[in-house]
């Protein structure tokens, strides 16, 4: 499980949470940035090939780093009222992110679960693949994603609880560094009634078996 320690004396560390409404996407300066690392590792970037490459990162950065620019609170604004107060889970969302560290792709899937609160307010299933989705187009590391998933859905929904469950392949060791394809690294964050030790085994019951058995 991971958690949040944050000291009353220290600024909490900077997250890529105070990005969202500061920063603009500047595709020119993307595009200068990649022509000069594409110098830097002894490239042409005139030649034939990479004559467009800087134009086609910075489409794509503008793409994978859209999270930035999107609040998650807008996506879970359409809730409803339903007297279900029972466990409701999505598994298997797949999750592409970008490690802050490399900015080397990290992907796999993550499972969202909540209890919802007193109020009985439900929002729709696809919404917590969207939550996932704004946080995960983001420089990240996996624990602050998967922590940010499970806070803004307690924020919004006043949930009785909530689990999140990412299990991820990070390129940055497989394909560089300690060179460990097939590694897996798997984060959890807990909230409210579902770190009651019996809801909680239920939850990762049905997050590692299926409802069925898989
Ligand atoms: N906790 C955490 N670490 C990550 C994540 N993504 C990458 N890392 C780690 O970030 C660390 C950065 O370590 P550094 O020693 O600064 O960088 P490095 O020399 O490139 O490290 P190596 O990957 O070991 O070669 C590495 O251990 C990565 O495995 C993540 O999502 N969470
Ligand atoms: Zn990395």
């Amino acid at each position: 499980m991971v958690r949040r320690v944050r000291s009353a004396r220290r600024a909490p560390p900077p997250t890529n949470e105070s990005a969202v409404n500061e920063s603009g996407f500047d595709e020119d300066r993307v595009r200068r940035g990649v022509r000069e690392i594409l110098v830097g590792i002894g490239e042409d970037p005139d030649r034939d090939g990479l004559r467009d490459t800087p134009a086609r990162v910075a489409r794509a950065y503008g793409e994978l780093f859209a999270g930035l620019r999107q609040e998650p609170a807008e996506v879970l604004e359409t809730t409803f009222e339903l007297d279900h107060n029972e466990l409701v889970l999505v598994t298997d969302i797949e999750v592409a992110s970008m490690c802050e560290h490399h900015l080397l792709p990290f992907t796999g899937v993550a499972h969202v679960g909540y209890i919802p609160g007193d109020q009985g307010r439900v929002t729709g299933l696809s919404k917590l693949a969207r939550l996932v989705e704004v946080y995960a187009r983001r420089p990240q590391i996996q624990e602050r994603l998967t922590t940010q998933v499970a806070d803004a859905l307690v924020d919004s929904l006043k949930p009785g609880g909530v689990i999140v469950v990412v299990d991820c392949e990070h390129l940055c060791m497989s394909m560089r560094g300690v060179h460990k394809p097939g590694a897996r690294t798997v984060t959890s964050a807990v909230r409210g009634m579902l770190r009651r030790p019996a809801t909680r085994a239920e939850a990762m019951s049905l997050i590692q078996h299926g409802a069925g058995g898989r």
